[in-house]
Order: C-alpha cells, then structure tokens, then sequence
C-alpha cells in the first residue's frame, strides 16, 4: 500500500523562522525597510535617557547653555520618534500581512490541488482550523505584536549599549542581579511551552473537526436520536480543550514573575549608585541615565516577555502550517501526473488497466488482479454488490487513486506520467456526491478548466437536453442554496454531468448517485448521458437496473475482482438483484 501522507498533530516548532524563508523571501525588501525604520525608533527612544542625564549634570552644574540645548534636542528626538513609530508600524503591519497573504494563497492552493486520498485521511474540521485558525492567529500576532516585539528587541539592545557605555561597572552588577534570574524562569517557561501551547491547538482543532461534522451529519443525529452520544463526545473534547487552554495560560503565567526580579534589580541599582556617588567614583546625572535607562531595559524585557505567549502561539500555528503545507506538497508528490514526464497523449484514447491492486489499510486489498480495456467511444456500465470495489475503482481510472500494483494508461500513457491539469483534459469522475459551490448554477459551471462563458454553458445546457431542468430551476443565475443545499443528489449529479461535458473530456466516469433518487431526476440524468458526445468513452458506476438496460456493455464486480463482463444485461440485473 503506497504511504498515506498524514499531518503532524504537534508539528516540529524548531527552525520554523528558516522553515518560512522561502515564503518570507519575496518580501524581504519589504520587511527590512520596515525593520530599518523600527530600528531607528528604537535608536530615538534610547536616546532619551542619555539627554536627561546631560540635562541633570547641566543643571547641577548650573550651566544654563547645556540645560537648554538637551532640552531642544529633547523635543525634537520626541517629534522625530513620533514619525518613526507611525512609519515603523504601518509598514510593518503592511510587510507582515502581505506575507500571510502569500501563505493564505498557497494554503488554500495546496489544498484545492491536495490528493484525493490526503483530503479523505483528515477531518476537514482540522484542515479549515489550520487554514482559517492559524492563519488568523499569524494575521493577528502581525497585526498586534510584531512591532513591538521588534521595538522592544531594538531597545533592549540599545540599552545594553548605553549603560556599558556609561559604566560598564554598574551595567555588570545590573544585569548580574537582573538576567541570570529571569533566563531561569524564561527557561521554565520554555520547557513546557512548546507542548502547552501545540496541545492547545491540537484540542482547539478537534473541537473545530467534531463541530463541522455536527453540521455534515446533522440529519442523521437528529433523526436517529444520536444526538445526546454526540453531544457527550462534543462535550469531552470541549473539555479537553479547555483543559489545554488552561495548561497553556499557567505555562504564560511563569512570565509574571520577570516582573519582581525587576524590582530586586532596581533596588540594587539605587543602593550601588547611591554607594558610588557618594564616593565621587560617579556623577548624580549618570545615576539618573542608569534609572531611566533601566526602565527602557526592563519595559522591554517585559514587553518581550509578555509576547512571549503571543511569539509561541503564532509559533505553534506557523509550524502547524508549515506542516499543512510541507503535507500537501508531499502529497501531490506522489499523486498520478505529479511527475507529469510523458510527452502530451492525443485527447482521444483507449482506457487500459491493467492487473489493478488497490488498498486502504494494509493487507486487505479491496481491488485484486482487475484487467480491463475501455475502448474509444465505449459505453460501459460497472456493478456489483455494496463494498465490492467500483468505486474505488472508478477513482483508480481518473487518476485519483494511484495504484499499488498495475498500471492505468490513457492513449498507452501511464496515467503518473502525464500532468494532472492533462490528464483532467481527458479523463474525468463525476462522484456520487457532486461538490457545489454556494452561488449560482453558472458560479458552479464556472468550476472547470476551460473557463466556459454563459453561451458555451447555454450550449452544454441543449446539448444533454436539458432546458426544460434549467428553466424550471430559474435558469443559470437561479441559487442554489449554501453548497447546493436547495439541489436533490440527483440534480447535483446533473450540474456534475454539465461540467463534465463543458470540461469536454475523453473519457468521463460517473459513479451513480444511488438508487433512492426519484425517476425524473433519474431520466433526466439518463437522457443527460446519452447526450453526451459519441466519440466520448463512458463508464458508469451504476446502482439502477435502469441504467444498465440502457448501456450495451457491463462489468460485474466481486470482492475486488472482475467477476464477469457480458454485453448482454442479465448478467447485470442478476448481479443487481443480488446486492438487493
Ligand atoms: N477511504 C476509505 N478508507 C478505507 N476503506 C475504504 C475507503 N473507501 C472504501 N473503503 C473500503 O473499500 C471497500 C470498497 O469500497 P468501494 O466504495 O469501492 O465499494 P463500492 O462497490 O463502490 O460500494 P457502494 O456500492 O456501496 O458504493 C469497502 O470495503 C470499503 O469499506
């Protein structure tokens, strides 16, 4: 069985900034100018300290000129940093947006064009949290916290080098007292961070993945009574989630106490500064730069520390979608026509597999040994009983499922070896259960690679025969309803066969919506088919006695193995009433 990818419940958090790189990269020019201008805020804050402490020797030394020319630099450093913040914010928040922009893009790129069989292994509740949720968060932490956390980095290093340079003596015994005490508790903080916080976006995404579900299987909770089982499960992994959300809060707490040790060091500060002034071995005015000064230091020391929870969050959700994304590149990697090698084949073509073996888990094979030739313009139908394997097969002939043993050839090319927007050209599934768009009937027809316009959806609207539907329903801008809600199965099935025939494939599948779908929707669907074009190859999963007397040639179907083919439909009615 080839390997399913999987997403990483807890992705790996290391490295993710390099991991980003190449998302971040075509905004770099974007991100330094705004770190430049942050930086040179910074630069103008720090600044501050030094001027009073001038302003203070001036003023003890009684030297009127020095008092008054700090003071003007004082306020013009004070409107210079005022446009520098404004500038360093806005162009930061603009640089930090684009990029999650970029990385909205690719999430929802990766996940259109994502393997069938990568979709069908995640609950899509978990994929939408990492798509919506941790994209959200970044937009957030960019929006809110990365420019201070980039000003108070730049400040706390400006700082560092004012106080060494005024006394690196005092600098010493502060930061002897103040960094040894707060990287211990920045440390504890650390050690359970990264597991606080990624089980905290794990509960949240289970909780997301349950509740789209109750939405998906809502008529059957309520009509089969099952809603107060699911409310008990809802309500364990609320719960769970909750309980993360509170172990990530306490991990956040362990910050608060950066805020003593700041206290203890400004204490020590005082008496050392006192002590030394009082010996002559320093001025009262650097003193005073080495309070305030200290302030800077620990303002942003604890903004960097109140971000911290912020940092690891949006940490957590970059890795969580860097996982989504590192996934679903691995695996459209292994999905047929990814390696897209073979020169183009002909638009028309015979349909061959050969010797087919599929599985889901390891060890029990759902297809074995299947052998069939589908030639141009042929019309076949496939049956057998529920679980026999055509499904699973039809996804096999377009190309969704890769096989583990076999091959599938389009025109003699191995459907792996021709490019998937190619291989969508020529052969083509519409499903049981035909995906819709809320929007119009045109917003759904719109869905295919050919870019149809209204004329050439009118076209395909008379070529299957279909105006008197198309009309009754309210023509092509009549609604749908949320994703096709106002539609039966049978008439989404209908906007899946329009598409397919706008798509103009050679070769189009169709699994059947099942048998319950009431007899004129079902007609419709049958003259439908047998409107398509003659030189186009059909094959037609089919679940209604009707279809097969319809189609000249039929498989049957059993345990994953070709159990007969005739031209003849007794076969098929015999294999039909038998799943029945
Ligand atoms: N995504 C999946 N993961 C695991 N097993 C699966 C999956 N899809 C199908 N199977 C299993 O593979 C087998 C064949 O399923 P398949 O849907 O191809 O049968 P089918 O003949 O189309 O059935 P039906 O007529 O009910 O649609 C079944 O035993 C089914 O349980």
């Amino acid at each position: 069985m080839a390997e399913t990818v999987l997403l990483n419940e807890q992705p790996d958090e290391r490295r993710v900034l390099r991991r980003a790189a190449p998302y971040l990269r075509p905004h770099r020019r974007a991100l330094l100018v705004a770190v430049v201008v942050g930086l040179a805020d910074s630069a103008a804050l720090v600044a501050v300290a030094p001027l009073i402490g001038r302003a203070t020797d001036a003023l003890l030394g009684k030297d009127r000129g020095g008092l008054l020319s700090a003071a003007a630099v004082l306020v013009l450093l004070a409107v210079l940093q005022l446009g520098l913040a404004r500038a360093g914010e806005l162009l930061l928040a603009k640089a930090g947006e684009n990029v999650v922009r970029s990385l909205r893009e690719k999430c929802v790129e990766n996940l259109a064009s994502a393997p069938l069989r990568f979709l069908e292994s995640h609950r899509s509740g978990d994929l939408l949290r990492r798509t919506t949720g941790e994209v959200a968060a970044l937009a957030s932490f960019v929006r809110m916290h990365l420019r201070n956390l980039v000003s108070a980095t730049a400040t706390l290093l400006f700082t560092l080098v004012v106080l060494f340079g005024y006394s690196w003596q005092l600098a010493l015994v502060q930061l002897a007292v103040f960094v040894p005490l707060t990287l211990l508790v920045m440390r504890w903080f650390q050690r359970s961070a990264p597991r606080a916080f990624g089980g905290k976006a794990a509960a949240e995404a289970t909780v997301a993945a349950t509740f789209t579900e109750t939405l998906n299987v809502r008529e059957a909770l309520q009509s089969a009574r099952g809603l107060p089982g699911w409310l008990r499960r809802f309500d364990r992994e609320n719960t769970a989630a909750v309980g993360a959300a509170r172990r990530a809060i306490r991990v956040e707490n362990r910050i608060d106490l950066v805020g003593l040790i700041e206290g203890f060091a400004l204490v020590v500060l005082l008496l050392v500064g006192g002590w030394s002034v009082s010996r002559g071995a320093m001025g009262v005015g650097t003193v005073v730069v080495f309070v305030l000064a200290s302030r800077n230091l620990f303002d942003s020391f604890s903004d960097i520390s109140q971000l911290v929870g912020e940092v690891q969050t949006a940490r957590t959700g970059l890795a969580r979608l860097l996982d989504l994304l590192a996934a679903t590149d691995r695996a459209a990697a292994q999905t047929p026509g990814a390696a897209g090698t073979a020169a183009e084949p002909p638009l028309r073509g015979e349909l061959v597999c050969e010797d087919l073996g599929y599985s889901y888990r390891d060890g029990t094979e759902v297809l074995r040994g299947v052998s069939l030739t589908f030639p141009v313009g042929d019309r076949t139908g496939v049956v057998g009983e529920t679980g026999s394997g055509k499904t699973t097969l039809s996804k096999l002939l377009c190309g969704l499922y890769a096989p583990d043993r076999g091959v599938v050839r389009f025109a003699g090319v191995d459907l792996r070896d021709i490019p998937e927007a190619e291989l969508r050209r020529r052969v083509v599934l519409v499903p049981q259960e035909v995906r819709m768009v809320t929007g119009t009937v045109a917003a759904n027809l719109e869905l295919v690679h050919t870019t149809p316009d209204r004329a050439a959806m009118e076209r395909a609207v008379a070529e299957l025969g279909l105006e008197d539907w198309l009309r009754d329903l309210g023509g092509l801008d009549a609604e749908v309803g949320v994703r096709g809600s106002r539609l039966s199965a049978g008439e989404r099935q209908i906007v899946g066969l329009l598409r397919a025939a706008l798509a103009d494939p050679a070769v189009l599948v169709l699994d059947e919506a099942t048998a319950d779908i009431d007899p004129v929707t079902a007609g419709r669907l049958e003259h439908a088919l047998d409107g398509m074009r003659g030189d186009r190859t059909i094959v037609v999963v089919a679940h209604r006695p009707a279809t097969i007397a319809r189609l000249p040639r039929v498989i049957a179907l059993d345990g994953g193995r070709v159990a007969g083919t005739t031209a003849d439909a007794t076969m098929a009615r015999t294999t039909m009433v038998n799943a029945s």
